[in-house]
């Protein structure tokens, strides 16, 4: 028996042996993996190396060590963070003879000053990695000390100190850590800093941390961001929000903004905060622990959520208002743009990269820091807090209605959708190459509806009271019929309920006049998809339909034009037949017949379609852009779309 299974066992059985179990050394198995330290070798992970060495600078400045911090990407990709603090230690290491305190943090894992508690209180760094990390990711760190009046400094190659510490000089007026390093492009590959990144993550940390100045400088040009900027924000996480909210609607004048000291709670530590509500985009939280960001969330974001929600019931309570009791976490986040940053000892987080805090008293301490003074917040701002309030049970009236509308739908045998009554829908019932034509007017439907094909194509007709809808708040549009036709039609949600899945058609056509009401009508539309169901323009779902705007007949030979030049050019051309040129001009689409119609916008076989697409290059910049399709002018909207030809691509389909 025991032969057996020793003969069927694979031949190289033998070389798997002791023999085979390595045991990395030093820095070594950081090159082997870096995944496991900063989470990857990817652009984002490039970026962490520099958020690494600049944590390590905030960090003594959060101690009250440091009040400068320089950060400069130079022209051949390296980086160097200046510090004022005390100066990484460089004399002799008790464990280890022969080598300076620099030198084991830089070359060693697990050595750092921020496991006690003793020489930091509430420090971003906590395993001692992560320095050492950025060492052995770098083919040149040079790092330099100014302690003690005096400036040393050593060198290192991919974690391999290339001499001992030296003395190189004297520092009279210094003190503080500098760290220059170059990113090994044996990791990295291709990626390459981006100054606006790097901008932005040391923008950050000047709002996280009010008492620190932080100065920029690159000597790569990207044509966006400044070569040179000097960061000091002593309006904090207000101010952060303030500019992140920027030309948006919000329903306080000011943000719910706050830090309190854990004093009060017998722990070390703070937590600022800053909190506004926005009908015009989806709400969003950043959270930080001891400046690095957290974008998992975690304890602290609970905590935070936890004072708002109860806050918000209890002041519900207060002014009698009963749904206010509906209103849950899930509510709070749609509108609701906040941003967290606690500073707490010892903190636990998932990963190095420390995407999540797992602290469990960070909950208790943030939820209690913040539940007293929102309760005053909102007393003091009752014209706010009403509005907020109202917005809020607003949002969990939605929710619970769609979860009715959900349930009743599955407790209908038939899985038939509820679909308006005027919708004219088609006859197939697999969404691809389906279309819904949306069109303007009950007259224009008439005569679409006969020149569809009815197995593919479907129609909803809307009416122009649209128009007041799409100027107002989301909120509002919930309320209105002809949106929730729409959004029946299309069986979707609005906002942070929208899901591109239920789409139940392939392509979504705006067929409007081809005059200046039906391009406003159109712009609106195409704001609507924009802000309240994003992703179906992502997806290329949107498109416009071109109808002409001329018929000219001469004799038997008959052409449409789109537009006015097109007219005059065929009028001088003529169309090849004898005698004088009719020209008819369609006011509507209503006024064109069937065929007409079928031939020139919706038979996919000699039709125009324009395909609606968002250029996204400038990513973040979304919410101007918003703005300015929100805005209380129609013909700038309209100007706007037709000016950024990049916004419509156009398209034969
Ligand atoms: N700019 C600096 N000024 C003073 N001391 C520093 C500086 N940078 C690093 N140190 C010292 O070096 C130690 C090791 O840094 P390292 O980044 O490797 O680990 P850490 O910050 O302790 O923890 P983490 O791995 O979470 O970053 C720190 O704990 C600190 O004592
Ligand atoms: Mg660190
Ligand atoms: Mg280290």
């Amino acid at each position: 028996m025991a032969d057996d299974l020793l003969s069927a066992a694979d031949p190289n059985a033998d070389s798997y042996s002791a023999a085979s179990i390595e045991v990395l050394e030093g820095l070594e198995p950081v090159r082997k993996r870096p995944g496991m330290y900063i989470g990857g070798t990817d652009e984002r992970a490039l970026h962490h190396l520099v958020a690494e060495i600049l944590d390590n600078s905030m960090d003594e400045a959060v101690a009250g060590h440091a009040s400068r911090i320089e950060v400069e990407l130079l022209a051949d990709f390296s980086v160097v963070i200046r510090d004022n603090g005390r100066g990484i230690p460089i004399d002799p290491h008790p464990k280890f003879p022969g080598k300076s305190a620099l030198e084991v943090i830089l070359c060693t894992l697990h050595a750092g000053g921020k496991f006690s508690g003793d020489a930091y209180q509430t420090s971003g760094g906590l395993h001692g990695v992560g320095a050492s990390v950025v060492n052995a990711l770098s083919d040149s760190m040079v790092v330099q000390v100014a302690r003690n009046k005096e400036l040393f400094q050593q060198s290192f190659s991919r974690g391999i100190p290339l001499g001992p510490v030296e003395r190189i000089g004297a520092a009279p007026n210094r003190r503080g850590t500098t760290v220059t390093f170059h990113a090994d492009e044996e990791i990295f590959g291709h990626h390459r800093f981006k100054p606006a990144r790097l901008l932005k993550m040391v923008k950050s940390k000047a709002y996280l941390f009010s008492g620190v100045e932080i100065r920029w400088k690159s000597e790569i040009d990207d044509g966006e961001t400044p070569r040179e900027a000097t960061f000091h924000f002593p309006g904090g996480l207000a101010d952060y929000l303030a500019e992140t909210l920027s030309g948006t609607t919000t329903y306080a004048d000011r943000p719910f903004a706050g830090s309190v000291d854990f004093r009060r709670f017998n722990a070390p530590g703070k937590v600022d905060w800053a909190i506004n509500w926005t009908p015009s985009r989806d709400g969003f939280i950043q959270s930080y622990c001891n400046t690095v960001p957290t974008p998992e969330g975690g304890t602290h974001e609970a905590g935070f959520w936890s004072a708002i929600l109860k806050g918000i019931r209890a002041y519900g309570e207060r002014v009698s208002n009963k749904k206010a009791a509906q209103i849950t976490r899930e509510d709070l986040l749609t509108g609701g743009c906040a941003l967290v940053s606690c500073f707490i000892r010892e903190p636990e987080f998932v990963g190095q990269t420390k995407d999540r805090l797992a602290t469990t008293e960070a909950a208790r301490l943030v939820e209690g820091a913040v539940r007293d003074h929102f309760d005053n917040w909102l007393a003091s701002d009752t014209k706010s807090a009403g509005a907020i309030l109202d917005f809020l049970v607003l949002r969990a009236e939605e929710r619970l209605r769609r979860r009715q509308e959900k349930e009743t739908a599955r407790k209908t045998a038939t899985k038939k959708l509820r679909l308006p009554g005027k919708l004219v829908d088609c006859s197939a019932t697999n969404r691809d190459g389906t279309e819904l034509f949306i069109v303007e007017g009950d007259s224009a439907g008439g005569s679409a509806k006969m020149a569809r094909d009815r197995t593919n194509q479907a129609l909803l007709p809307l009416r122009g009271k649209i128009l007041n809808v799409l100027g107002a708040a989301s909120s509002k549009m919930g309320a209105n019929q002809e949106i929730n036709d729409l959004c029946q039609a299309l069986g979707v949600g609005m906002g942070s309920r929208f899901n591109v899945d239920d789409l139940r058609y392939d392509k979504v056509i705006i067929m409007t006049d081809a005059d200046v009401d039906g391009a406003h009508i159109a712009s609106l539309l195409m704001t609507f998809f924009f802000t309240q169901m994003r992703p179906l323009i992502d997806k290329g779902h949107l498109y416009l339909a071109c109808p002409p705007l001329y018929r000219l007949t001469q004799g038997a030979h008959r052409i449409y034009v789109a537009d006015d030049a097109e007219k005059e050019r065929m009028l001088a051309k003529g169309l090849g037949g004898k005698g004088k040129i009719d020209v008819q001009r369609f006011k509507g689409l209503g006024e064109m017949d069937a065929k007409d119609l079928k031939d020139t916008t919706m038979n996919p076989k000699t039709r125009k379609l324009i395909r609606v697409s968002i250029d996204d290059e400038d990513g973040g910049e979304t919410g101007d852009l918003v703005e300015r399709l929100m805005g209380k002018k129609p013909e700038l909207r309209f100007e706007y779309i037709q000016e950024n030809a990049r916004f419509v691509e156009e398209l034969d389909v």
